[in-house]
Order: C-alpha cells, then structure tokens, then sequence
C-alpha cells in the first residue's frame, strides 16, 4: 500500500484515509496561545533523570532520524510533571523544514521554529512501548523548539553522526550521549493531551512542551536538512518539512507550569 510520508500524495492531508483518528477530538500538534494556557499550581516541576550509557543507535526510518535508548530499566526516566508514576525514555527525533520560516510541529501564538526535538517516553504502567503508544495515558512526549542562532555544540555530536544515515534504514551505533544536554536553562512548560503527529497518530501523549527554546546555527540546519528521505538507489528526496499542521483543539486546556 501507499506508505505515509510528507509528499503531495502521502503527506498529512492523506493520513486520515487510513487514519480515521487523523480528525479525532485529541490530535497533535496544536498551536499554543500562553495567554490562554492556564496555570496550574497543582503541576509539579518536570524531572528528567537520564543516564548517557542507555544511548543505543541512531536510525533514519525515513520520516525523521532517532536516537534510541535502552528502555529495559528505569535508568532513564521521567516523573512528576503533569503525569503520574514513570514514563521510561525510548527515543528522541526532530521535525525540521527546508527553510528556516517553518519546521516545528506545534507553533506558540501562530509563530514557527525551524525544527523541534521530541523525546519520547512511556509509561512502565504498561509492560512496553508497544502496549503504551496506544493507551490513552501511554506516552509522554516531550517538545523542545530549536530556534536560529548560535551553534548548538550540545548538538553536534548528533549532527556528526548523520552522514553515516543519509538514507531510509540506515542505522549505526550511537553510544554515551545525555539526552539532558539537549535541554534548555528552564523546564517550565504547556502540557495537553494529545496524539503521535506520524500515523497511526495514537492518542496517547500526554504533551509536554517547553517554553525556553535551544539554539541551532543555520550551518547545523543544513546537516538536517542534508539527510534523504529515501533509500539507496532510490531517486533521492532530501529529508526536510518533516512536519504535521497544526491541529484543531476541539476544546482542550492548555495549562502552563508557570505564571
Ligand atoms: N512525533 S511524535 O508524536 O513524538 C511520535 C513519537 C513516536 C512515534 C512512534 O513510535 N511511531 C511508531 C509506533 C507507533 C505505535 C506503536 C509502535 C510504534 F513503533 C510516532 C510519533
Ligand atoms: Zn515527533
């Protein structure tokens, strides 16, 4: 069948054909207004506890590349935050696009970033990441806006590793990297329910999106946006615009951990 992808006649104007949830009442992204987030004083503070040795690989699965981790232990965790008990960390991957106005999933009063990081999580509640995804509690993701600016060194070492993944089912090892340096000064955060932003678009994530972006350089972009979404020997489709729209809120509450 016609695999999902970002192109005109696979892109997000598509999925719902053959994924009815695609309209449904809690997809992602969505374009968050902080005047109308409301705080929540009940919100604890996020706590990321990440352990660098879990880093297993890096892939390009030809939507976006991800770094892997281990999530055979509670080595590297979420807790507090808006969820309850401990979400495990299993991947971390961007949505970029192929010029600096545009590439993030979710955009803050209608304003884009040139790409996102999500750092996926699920709840031990359930017994893997595969039981999780499709739970409505299964999946904490969270997003962190990268924004043109200085040169991310914390980045590089991800950067570095792209030109061994050029291309769709390319993987290599990826060892010792603390997902943490990828984190901005501040956690404070606007957390909603919602869904995957790929098919099958599960609504299962309960979203947590910081508020303090981190810097890319516009070199840095390039190496993104250097990646293909094709595989070898296949007519080559650069990998960029990687992204969902944003989605209608059908009435959710965004709450803010912060005043
Ligand atoms: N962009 S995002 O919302 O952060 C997002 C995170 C993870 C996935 C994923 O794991 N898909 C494969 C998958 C889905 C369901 C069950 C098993 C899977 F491998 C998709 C989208
Ligand atoms: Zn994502």
């Amino acid at each position: 069948s016609h695999a999902w992808g970002y192109g005109p006649t696979n892109g997000p104007d598509k999925w719902g054909e053959d994924c009815p949830i695609a309209n449904g009442p809690r997809q992602s992204p969505i374009n968050i207004v902080p005047n109308e987030a409301k705080f929540d004083p009940t919100l604890k503070p996020l706590k990321l506890r990440y352990d660098a040795s879990n880093a297993k690989g890096i892939l390009n699965n030809g939507h976006s590349f991800q770094v892997d981790y281990e999530d055979d232990t509670d080595s590297s965790t979420l807790t507090g935050g808006p969820v309850s008990g401990t979400h495990r960390l299993k991947q971390f991957h961007f949505h970029w696009g192929a010029s600096d106005d545009r590439g993030s999933e979710h955009t803050v009063n209608g304003v884009t970033f040139p790409c996102e990081l999500h750092l996926v999580h699920w709840n031990t509640r359930y017994p893997s990441f595969g039981e999780a995804a499709s739970k409505p509690d299964g999946l904490a993701v969270v997003g962190v806006f990268l924004k043109i600016g200085a040169a991310n060194p914390r980045l590089q070492k991800v950067l570095d590793a792209l030109d061994a993944i050029k291309t769709k089912g390319k993987q290599t090892t990826f060892s010792n990297f603390d997902s943490k340096t990828l984190l901005p000064g501040s956690l404070d955060y606007w957390t909603y329910d919602g869904s995957l932003t790929t098919p099958p678009l599960y609504e299962s994530v309960t979203w947590i999106v910081l508020k303090e972006p981190i810097s890319v350089s516009p070199a840095q972009m390039a190496k993104f946006r250097g990646l293909l979404f094709t595989g070898d020997g296949e007519a080559a489709c650069c990998m960029v615009d990687n992204y969902r729209p944003c989605q209608a809120l059908k009435g959710r509450q965004v709450r803010a951990s912060f005043r």
